[in-house]
């Protein structure tokens, strides 16, 4: 049995239908990548619990748990969009992934600060985001993230603002954090040179579902003619 087995999960908008199938092994970082409405947000969405499937199920680690809130899934998302707070400091933007209310404890502000020491912004507490780099502002939102230990991260094209150099340092950080803290990560990226990077496995998703996962290499010289259209060779 697989760490994240997602079987027959099932969801429509509209006159889209999406029947998603995938296994994701213990500490692997997969990639989801696939054309523009193919259904990858709304994956991860199915998965986080910001959408309901209408049918089908989640397990993660042996557990069904397609009828968890999001907050008590074993999954934290890292999006886009980082949602940092303007008017506060790093370390509060930061604590803000622990109690909305920030009223921490010694243990919740010992917790911040080792989050923001996994992602090199030890140091950096009291700076407003906008003192703040692009990429640092991203660790800010990578520390929020993995302050929650969970065993999953999911990244929903979490770096697609980035340049080219800036986004190779935030996988590098997201792989060391990966192996240190063993976590197991879904990463939906456009660039299939984020997957020939970073991923051990890929799954390629067209019209709503899986239509190959395997590893990296394979998936991306497949002749199946989906791939072939997307990735334009
Ligand atoms: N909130 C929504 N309401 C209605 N339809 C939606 C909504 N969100 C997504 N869809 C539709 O669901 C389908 C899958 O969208 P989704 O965002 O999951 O695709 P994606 O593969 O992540 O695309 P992209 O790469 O462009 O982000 C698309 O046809 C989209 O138009």
């Amino acid at each position: 049995m697989s760490y994240i087995e997602i079987s027959g999960l099932a969801f429509t908008y509209e006159d889209m239908e999406m029947r998603f199938d995938l296994a994701v092994e213990q500490g692997e970082l997969l990639a989801i990548i696939g054309p523009s409405g193919a259904g990858k947000s709304t994956l991860l969405a199915l998965i986080g619990g910001f959408e309901q499937a209408l049918a089908g199920a989640i397990r993660i680690g042996g557990d069904d748990i397609s009828a968890l809130p999001p907050a008590a899934r074993p999954v934290t998302t890292l999006f886009q969009d980082h949602n940092l707070f303007a008017h506060l400091g790093v370390a509060q933007n930061v604590g803000l992934g622990l109690h909305p209310g920030l009223r921490l404890s010694k243990a919740d502000r010992d917790q911040v600060a080792w989050a923001l020491g996994e992602v090199g912004l030890t140091g950096f507490e009291d700076r407003l985001p906008g003192q703040l780099s692009g990429g640092e502002r991203q660790r800010v939102a990578i520390a929020r993230c993995i302050l929650r230990k969970r065993p999953v991260l999911m990244l929903d094209e979490a770096f697609a603002a980035l340049g080219p150099a800036l986004r190779r340092e935030m996988l590098e950080l997201v792989l060391a954090i990966k192996a240190r803290e063993n976590l197991t990560v879904l990463m939906v990226t456009h660039d299939p040179e984020d997957a020939r990077f970073a991923a051990d496995r890929t799954a390629f998703i067209a019209d709503g579902h899986v239509v190959l996962s395997g590893p990296t290499a394979d998936v991306l010289s497949s002749p199946d003619p989906a791939i072939r259209a997307y990735l334009g060779s």
